[in-house]
């Protein structure tokens, strides 16, 4: 089981380590936030918070090669990169934490310190030793998936439908690159080619700022209200026809969630009480112990590979 007191005795201020080394990457670029919560969510989701999306191969075979995970942004590996460097800077720490937990707080560090709940984190994951481009295959949700898939996909991983309403509220903050939602405003299979349960002047903004033969680099703010504040903007958004993917706007399109946005809409409490919820058991989706795993000495690598 995980607790909150893991590294009690082997690294008793790895909280407050890892904290600070955050805090200083946020400060930098504010990319660290999104790229980190949503680097733990595909971590998670595939062979569970192991730390297996972080693991590189020679020969572009790994989890992070998969076109699912390519558009993860680099600030995110960087984030734990550099906090895993500062606990281990510490000679009683060396070696003593596992890329997988670090990750985990480093996401609560940086829903916190952008507006969101604080919460405590559950603690004693091991990293995992596998990680390969097929074994994302069917893992992770794509943007124009509908609810049945969304919650099914969320159900295997023993999250309810208030669960997935409540973690997609990360797309509170954060950004998207125009090829995701290009559908939705240029080829929806309607006379005006624009996705009906889109506010229409939301759809000519967008195609504004994402023109058809846009540089596919480009990337978009998810939340056009409070882009860079953790807060339940997103279910407001929802309500106005301001989701970006489908698989957003389909949480209000939907009447079986549809009560469920308008109650995290009007209260924000209720929202991140939900969310510290769900997350907690994001969290805790397959995590590995004993002989399943091990404590990486650097979290792109498995150890006793060099
Ligand atoms: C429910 C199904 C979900 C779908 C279909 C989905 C899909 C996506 C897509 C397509 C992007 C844009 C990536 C890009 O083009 O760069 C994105 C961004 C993001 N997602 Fe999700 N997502 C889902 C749920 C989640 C969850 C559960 C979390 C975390 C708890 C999350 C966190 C994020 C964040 C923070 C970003 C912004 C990343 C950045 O700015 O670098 N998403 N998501
Ligand atoms: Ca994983
Ligand atoms: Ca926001």
């Amino acid at each position: 089981k995980l607790g909150v007191d893991y590294y009690r005795n082997s690294c008793p201020d790895v909280e407050s380590i890892v904290r600070s080394a955050v805090k200083t990457k946020l400060e930098q670029t504010f990319v660290t936030a999104p790229a980190t919560l949503r680097l733990f969510f595909h971590d998670c989701f595939v062979r569970g918070c192991d730390a297996s999306v972080m693991l590189a191969s020679w020969n572009n075979r790994a989890e992070k090669d998969n076109p699912d995970d390519l558009s993860l942004a680099g600030d995110g590996f960087d984030t734990v990169i550099k906090a895993k460097a500062a606990v281990d800077s510490v000679p009683e720490c060396r070696n003593k934490v596992s890329c997988a937990d670090i990750l985990a707080m480093a996401t609560r560090d940086v829903i916190a310190l952008t507006g969101g709940p604080s919460y405590t984190v559950e603690l004693g994951r091991l990293d995992g030793r596998i990680s390969t481009r097929a074994s994302v295959r069917h893992h992770l949700p794509h943007p124009d998936s509908n609810l049945d898939q969304l919650k099914a996909m969320f159900a295997s991983h023993g999250l309810t439908l208030t669960d997935l309403v409540a973690l997609s509220g990360a797309h509170t903050i954060g950004f998207s690159h125009c090829s995701q939602f290009t559908k939705r405003i240029y080829k929806f299979k309607s006379k005006s080619r624009i996705d009906p349960t889109i506010n229409l002047p939301y759809a000519r903004q967008l195609q504004q700022m994402c023109p058809e033969k846009v540089d596919p680099r480009m990337a978009i703010q998810m939340d056009p209200g409070t882009p860079q504040t953790f807060d339940n903007m997103y279910y407001i958004n929802l309500q106005q026809g301001k989701g970006l993917f489908t698989s957003d706007q389909t949480l209000f399109t939907d009447t079986r969630p549809r009560n469920i946005v308008n109650l995290f809409a009007s209260n924000n409490t209720a929202f991140e009480e939900a969310f510290v919820a769900a997350i907690t058991k994001l969290g805790r989706i397959g995590f590995k112990t004993g002989k399943y795993g091990e404590i990486r000495n650097d979290c792109s690598v498995v150890n006793g590979i060099v």
